[in-house]
């Protein structure tokens, strides 16, 4: 922001030193970059330049604590660090990296105390004296093994091409340690933290060099003398408004979402895209918070208004909820109120109710369509067909084709359906179809899957509408370039001009085509943001064949802002070797994923029964709460289970122990304090500073009718298997800190060695 013309930008390195200064002087440097960018001369902060330096200055926060700030032009300032009066001057070093182009500040003096462990709180311990030698060494002393520096494989040529920061080289080659290396990885630019990281965990210099540096490497020349340049390439990552500030340094770490976008994601949020586009990437890599800002930045270029032509939509109630916050928080009621914030269930039976005001039928979901299922089977007294089989036929192939006959059925393709079917039984099967819809009909419920096909079938006549009265427009006499936002004379217009999409990877094929048809085909008209390594339920699409070509416009985000290195690494674990899809009939890898976040190790627990495993889950949260250390508020924790009835349970062994706990049901957490409870399903798009995932035993992680499938019928096995890995991949990445995976019986196969080696707890 700009006060009498003068820019004043945060490094986000230096965001992070601020946030650990005291209250005191956090609220000193709030109001300094206040009076600084009213006017920088003031006396009050002696403004001066570091001697030796043109481009360094110095001014003054408080009586203890000076602002270094890099002049980038004239009246353009960027704070790169926060120091003690006392502090040393004389080995700062900044630069614009020639591979992002991003300005890029390091005090090598708090990177080598850094390293060394000699920084309060630091991460790495001092390396250990030396015993004093002997006096009269009796005997001769065995060699000293040197241990090996951990980067020798490269060159300093090959770790500046990956954007390595030149001025850390030296100190770069003195590691030997992975905590010394963390050490620097705490006060390095954030490029070279990535690229030695995935170094050190394996990863070769190729795939370092396309998956964590090419995507944040500047397109252009980079002119190393152009600061003002570097300042508004994505790479140099900085806040600029009081507001961005101010959330900053108030919600300390949880905030700088909102400040703070990596490279990757900031180009993602500004691109502007000529039809669909789509964002993958693992869980907490912050698909979330890029849809969020790319809401914000579209929010930000339409015409000033009070209408809604922004949509937001996630897959259900509870999410969608989170997403409304947060957008609050990311830019108040002014931004919440371009934007209609809907779950995509509800903006069907809305589109239903619009066109039919009569239709009052009660929307159930897939749980409750089977036990209707079961029920009429019961009562026909038919015993071929199970009832969740004829569920996905009707949904898959009959709704989801649109078949409208018995001959169409006949026809239809049943692609990854498994066995196969014959004509007499496709008969027999439509005919139980043709009774089940009257049966609901008659109790006055509708599926879900009824609603989105029946809203994706109104909202394309209207598309049509649209479509024919503009061509009819323009054969006329050349009115076509009226902007179909523009609403005019009360004509039929588009529902939104710009959809924004989250969980993508669980929505349903009619889902895509009523959300196609709600905005006009142009620019930045769909984007949408998911994983499918986290698709929990059954809803597999090829977007191209909806009328959404995402072709050429897809990216993936592969850094995690959630999970340690350590979670990450068994949570990959337990997806095994299946293969995943990429919403558009490609497959689709987690290569790349990767974190900077240290921790613990996921621990495993073994238990001789479910009773004793629910006791050991109490013992560690009673464990947890005794020890300051490791003492975290109850909504913090979750405990996620595989099924209803082991919640409820669960919920009860821990009041015993005197832990209060809150279920988590479809529309969220039904209570404020405790400990979180649900089953996996529940977890989608959560997270969790500690997450306890019990339960997972052979038989219930896959359900033991899962494995009973492998023979009968292979692909709807291989389908299923890969859903429950989803659902144990999805609960063990809501972790922050750490994960503890308990058991009773024989383990779940999906956990590997990281997670059974680690195992304690049995009786
Ligand atoms: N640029 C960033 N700076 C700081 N924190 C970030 C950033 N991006 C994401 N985060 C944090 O990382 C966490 C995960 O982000 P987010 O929920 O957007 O990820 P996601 O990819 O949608 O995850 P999932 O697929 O598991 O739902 C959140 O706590 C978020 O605040």
């Amino acid at each position: 922001m700009t006060t009498s013309g003068v820019t004043l930008r945060l490094l986000d390195r230096a965001d992070k030193e601020i946030l650990k200064l005291p209250r005191t002087v956090k609220g000193a440097f709030f109001d300094f970059q206040h009076k600084f960018r009213t006017n920088p001369n003031t006396t009050g902060l002696k403004l001066q330049r570091l001697k030796g330096d043109h481009r360094l200055w110095s001014a003054r926060v408080n009586d203890e604590y000076r602002a270094l700030l890099l002049r980038l032009a004239d009246d353009d300032w960027l704070i790169v660090s926060v120091k003690h009066r006392k502090d040393v001057y004389n080995r700062l070093s900044y630069g614009v990296n020639q591979v992002t182009g991003g300005i890029e500040y390091v005090d090598l003096e708090v990177v080598e105390d850094s390293v060394l462990g000699r920084l309060p709180g630091g991460t790495a311990p001092a390396p250990a004296t030396p015993e004093p030698l002997p006096s009269a060494a009796p005997e001769p002393l065995p060699p000293v093994s040197r241990p090996e520096p951990l980067f020798t494989a490269w060159s300093d040529r090959q770790l500046s091409g990956l954007g390595v920061a030149e001025p850390l080289l030296p100190v770069i080659r003195t590691l030997t340690t992975e905590d010394q290396l963390l050490g620097l990885v705490e006060y390095a630019p954030q490029l070279t933290g990535e690229v030695l990281i995935a170094l050190f965990d394996g990863a070769s210099y190729d795939d370092v060099l396309d998956q964590v540096t090419r995507p944040v490497a500047a397109t252009e020349p980079v002119d190393p003398d152009d600061f003002a340049a570097a300042a508004r390439r994505p790479a140099t990552v900085v806040t600029t408004t009081d507001e961005d500030l101010r959330g900053a340094l108030e919600s300390g770490d949880f905030g700088r979402w909102k400040s703070f976008l990596h490279p990757t994601q900031a180009r993602l949020v500004e691109r502007r895209y000529n039809g669909p586009a789509r964002v993958g990437g693992g869980p907490g890599t912050g698909k979330t918070v890029v849809a969020l800002h790319r809401v914000r930045h579209l929010v930000r270029q339409l015409p000033p208004g009070h209408d809604k032509p922004v949509l937001l939509t996630t897959y259900n109630k509870n999410l969608a909820a989170d997403l409304r916050s947060r957008l609050l928080e990311l830019g108040g009621e002014e931004l919440l109120g371009r934007v209609d914030v809907s779950h995509v269930d509800q903006l069907a039976l809305r589109v239903v109710r619009e066109a039919e005001p009569g239709n009052g039928k009660q929307a159930i979901d897939d749980g409750q369509a089977v036990r209707e299922w079961r029920a009429l089977l019961d009562e026909l007294g038919e015993e071929t067909w199970d009832p969740e089989f004829l569920h996905e036929e009707w949904t898959q192939v009959i709704l989801g084709q649109a078949v409208g006959s018995r001959t169409d059925y006949f026809r239809a393709r049943r692609a990854g359906r498994g066995k196969s079917i014959g004509r007499g039984e496709r008969a027999d099967i439509w005919q139980l179809a043709e009774r089940f819809t009257q049966r609901i009909d008659r109790l006055g419920r509708q599926t879900w899957d009824q609603v989105a096909e029946r809203a994706a079938r109104l909202e394309m006549g209207r598309e049509q509408r649209i479509r024919t009265i503009a061509r009819q427009r323009e054969e006329a006499g050349g009115l076509d370039n009226i902007h179909p936002q523009d609403g005019s004379g009360g004509r039929l217009r588009y529902r939104y001009r710009h959809i924004v999409v989250d969980e993508a990877q669980d929505l349903r094929p009619a889902h895509w085509k009523m959300l196609r048809a709600m905005a006009p085909r142009t620019s930045d008209d769909l984007f949408l943001v998911g994983d499918t390594h986290q698709r929990i339920y059954k809803n597999q699409v090829t977007l191209g064949s909806l009328g959404v070509n995402i072709r050429g416009r897809s990216a993936k985000l592969t850094l995690s802002y959630r999970t340690t290195r350590q979670i990450l690494r068994s949570a990959l674990g337990v997806l095994g070797e299946t293969t995943y899809d990429d919403l558009d009939g490609g497959t689709e890898t987690l290569a790349g994923y990767r974190s900077v976040l240290n921790g613990g190790l996921p621990a495993g627990h073994a238990f001789p029964d479910w009773e004793a495993e629910r006791e050991g889950v109490a013992a560690l949260i009673t464990e947890w709460d005794a020890d300051p250390d490791t003492a975290v508020p109850h909504e913090r924790i979750a405990v996620c289970v595989p099924t209803n009835q082991m919640a409820t349970e669960l919920g009860y062994t821990l009041k015993v122990h005197g832990i209060d706990s809150v279920e988590i049901r479809s529309d969220g957490p039904n209570g404020s304090t405790g400990v979180h409870i649900g089953t996996m399903f529940r977890f989608k798009g959560l997270e969790y500073q500690r997450m306890i995932i019990a339960g997972v035993t052979d038989g219930l992680v896959p359900r033991e009718d899962v494995s009973r499938l492998r023979d009968r019928e292979p692909s709807r096995y291989r389908h299923e298997m890969q859903r429950a890995r989803s659902l144990l991949f999805v609960a063990a990445t809501r972790a922050r800190d750490s994960v503890d995976v308990f058991w009773h019986g024989r383990p779940s196969p999906f956990l590997d060695s990281s997670w059974v080696k680690t195992e304690h707890g049995g009786r």
